[in-house]
């Protein structure tokens, strides 16, 4: 198995989770928002060897065909993108390259190695601003900021090919917001600059590192006026990947999933859930709203509960709880790790 952007946060719980179940992993990530020492976390808690690690850029084609040259692929899980929409609108050209670029790369390389399977990392904001209420997958797609839109290209390639190569079989999950870490307190979230999302800035500012939240925009037709999305525990995250590779040979061609809690929570709510899992109130200031966003984003879960029997069961207190572990275990992140040995 294939896993590219395995030190990052959500492949990183996917291989301890794969391991778990008997994966044997091939990894390849270029550290551009993650370390390598992510690595000796991951073994702890799986007591296995992660297996082969190559420090990479996915679109370095000739590089990537070595590792499938060296290993017998039988499928990939594909993760390594580039994922703050609001810097996408910034600074565009990055994401349509390693997201749009990196994939097709990865795609030849498969090609050339007669490699059918795929599962693929796909997002919510697929779905734009597409209004109130439960989005499911035949909900129109409208992208607002070039990271959706170089998602939604990858999605129409893989349908795409899908089509074209009978027996091609490709599972994009629309993730809505993973979030927490691993209840070891061992493995989380730990961007390399600044958090973007939510969770890691506040847990960020729980432990004192940064001064106060900014809630970006209180003017939205919310509840509360800020702006609503559905949060998935991370260890629900990936073991709803595992069940797609399980299933990955049942039905060729192309399958699209929403990855969601199926609940809405607001920016207020969970600044709320984490004060009281930390136990003190975060301190926070309302900022203008973040380019990009919309108001509410929340999954309806039929599609895939019923194709997989996939049920999250870890809530938004376990989400906050878990991160809040993380973070407090870990103040500076994973900075300090020793690194894996050498299996
Ligand atoms: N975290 C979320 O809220 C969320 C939501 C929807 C979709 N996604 C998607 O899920 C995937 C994983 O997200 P994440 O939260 O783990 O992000 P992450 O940044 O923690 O992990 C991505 C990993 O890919 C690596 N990478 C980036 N560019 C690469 C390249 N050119 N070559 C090799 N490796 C590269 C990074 O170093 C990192 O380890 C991404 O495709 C992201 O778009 C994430
Ligand atoms: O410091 C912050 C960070 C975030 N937010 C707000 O919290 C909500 C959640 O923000 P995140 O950045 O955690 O998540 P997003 O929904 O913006 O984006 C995440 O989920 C999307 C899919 O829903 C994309 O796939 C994207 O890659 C992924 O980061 C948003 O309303 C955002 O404005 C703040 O108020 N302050």
């Amino acid at each position: 198995m294939l896993v590219t952007g395995g030190a990052g946060f959500i492949g990183s719980h996917a291989c301890v989770e794969l391991l778990d179940h008997g994966y044997e992993l091939i990894v390849v990530d270029n550290y551009s928002n993650s370390t390598p020492q992510v690595f000796a976390r991951v073994e702890r808690i799986a007591g296995r060897f992660v297996g082969a690690v190559y420090e990479l850029d996915i679109r370095d084609r000739r590089a990537l065909s070595a590792v499938f040259d060296r290993h017998s692929v039988d499928a990939v899980v594909h993760f390594a993108a580039h994922k703050a929409a609001s810097e996408s609108v910034r600074n565009p050209v990055p994401y349509y390259d390693t997201n749009i670029g990196g994939t097709t790369s990865l795609l030849r390389a498969m090609d050339e190695h007669d490699v059918h399977h795929l599962v693929f990392s796909s997002t919510a904001a697929v779905y734009g601003d597409a209004g109130h209420g439960p989005l499911s997958e035949t909900t129109p797609t409208r992208p607002t900021t070039p990271y959706a839109a170089s998602k939604h290209t990858c999605e129409q390639i893989l349908t795409d090919i899908c089509h074209r190569r009978p027996g091609f079989t490709a599972i994009a999950l629309r993730y809505f917001n993973p979030t927490g870490a691993h209840p070891s307190g061992l493995l989380g979230e730990d961007p390399c600059d600044t958090p973007d999302n939510l969770m890691p800035y506040l847990a960020q500012v729980a432990i004192g590192r940064r001064h106060r939240l900014r809630v970006h925009g209180d003017d939205y037709p919310t509840p509360d006026g800020t702006a609503v999305r559905d949060y998935l525990h991370i260890m629900d995250t990936v073991e709803a990947h595992r069940l797609a590779l399980d299933h990955l040979t049942d039905h060729p061609g192309m399958h699209t999933y929403n990855l969601g809690f199926g609940k809405g929570h607001s920016v207020l709510d969970v600044v709320t859930a984490f004060s009281t899992a930390c136990g003190t109130p975060v301190p926070y200031d309302i900022a203008a709203r973040r380019p990009g966003d919309v108001p509410e984003l929340v999954a309806d879960t039929t599609a895939v509960q019923h194709a997989w029997r996939w049920h999250p069961t870890r809530g938004l207190a376990d989400m906050c709880a878990d991160a809040w572990r993380f973070q407090q275990l870990n103040p500076h992140g994973y900075a300090g790790t020793a690194r894996r040995a050498t299996p």
